[in-house]
């Protein structure tokens, strides 16, 4: 999906060699990378990613035609960053999945050699502080070349030690969701909802309404297409997501057609709090990173 046909987009300003910052009519900001290698877009509100095209290639990830343009409101598609809880929060007046992929991101860095490196960066503030008490350093390092690459590293800058949840909550577009196979997943699945145990085999196609923790996930993950492979790459987790809200999920989501269910499917890379937290002492870090490679076939 080309986001300038999708958003009224004006560009704003060169951030220097292929790195140029963007607005919406909603008033979002967005940052655009090119080089020879690949085309990404990524927003400022959650430092996500919504769109990477490698040269020649289509888009590998998927945004909603219906996404909300609006400062404060959930981006649906590309690569949400939950943090710093995955699913549903403790209580019913915090949103889901956390706030950082509705709060305002930094860009610090852009630095380009064959490819390009950029580092954005969210720091506890009076934003974060009214959903969650923490003083906490995020950053998110994308690289944009052959391949796509995220690494989410949380520092605990506060005294206290504390928990965190997160996900890499990676949209992939596929061709048609019955035609595509995911491989990696392990064979042992909890049920996002109902916390039911199933088996799986291990290549299997995503059914429509699907929701599963897949708590054997291993660090390599295959999306296989009739026309391609998608490498996913996977640290610093301990549980994948595979979800697919099929038509009756879809049609319940504002920012979502009915059937654009059959076009994506979400493989997260999620540290599951409830499963198993992260711990962090004060001054410590952890990383949590997916990279994203194609290969037509
Ligand atoms: O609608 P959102 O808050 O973005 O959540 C979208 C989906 O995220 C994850 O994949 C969860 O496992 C699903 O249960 C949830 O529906």
């Amino acid at each position: 999906m080309m986001l300038v046909n999708h958003l009224e987009l004006a560009l704003i300003e060169s951030l220097g060699s292929g790195v140029t910052r963007w607005e919406s009519k909603g008033g979002l900001a967005f940052i655009k990378i090119e080089n020879s290698l690949a085309t990404c877009w990524v927003s400022l509100q959650g430092a996500q990613v919504l769109s990477y095209i490698p040269a020649g290639q289509p888009d590998l990830l998927w945004l909603s035609h219906k996404m909300i343009d609006r400062p404060g409101v959930a981006i649906r598609g590309g690569i949400p960053i939950c943090w710093p809880w995955f699913g549903k929060a403790e209580s019913a007046s915090l949103p889901n999945h956390g706030f950082a992929r509705t709060a305002q991101w930094c860009l610090d860095d852009a630095t380009v050699t064959d490819f390009h490196r950029l580092s954005f960066s969210l720091a506890s503030n009076e934003y974060t502080q009214s959903m969650c008490s923490r003083d906490f350093h995020l950053s998110l390092e994308v690289t944009v070349g052959d391949a796509l690459g995220l690494e989410l590293i949380t520092k605990n800058t506060g005294d206290a030690r504390w928990g965190v949840g997160a996900a890499l909550h990676s949209y992939f577009a596929v061709e048609q969701l019955s035609q595509s196979m995911v491989e990696g997943l392990g064979c042992s699945a909890i049920d996002v909802q109902t916390l039911e145990a199933s088996r799986f085999p291990e290549v299997f196609v995503p059914n429509p309404g699907l929701d599963k923790l897949f708590v054997e996930a291993e660090p390599l993950l295959t999306l296989h297409q009739p026309h391609s492979l998608l490498h996913i790459e996977q640290d610093g987790y301990n549980t994948s997501v595979c979800w697919n809200p099929g038509e009756l999920g879809a049609a319940k989501l504002a920012d979502m057609s009915e059937d654009d269910w059959e076009s994506f499917v979400c493989i997260e890379s999620v540290i599951n709090q409830r499963q198993e937290a992260i711990w962090l002492d004060s001054g410590q870090i952890h990383s949590l990173s997916q990279v994203i490679r194609y290969t037509p076939v």
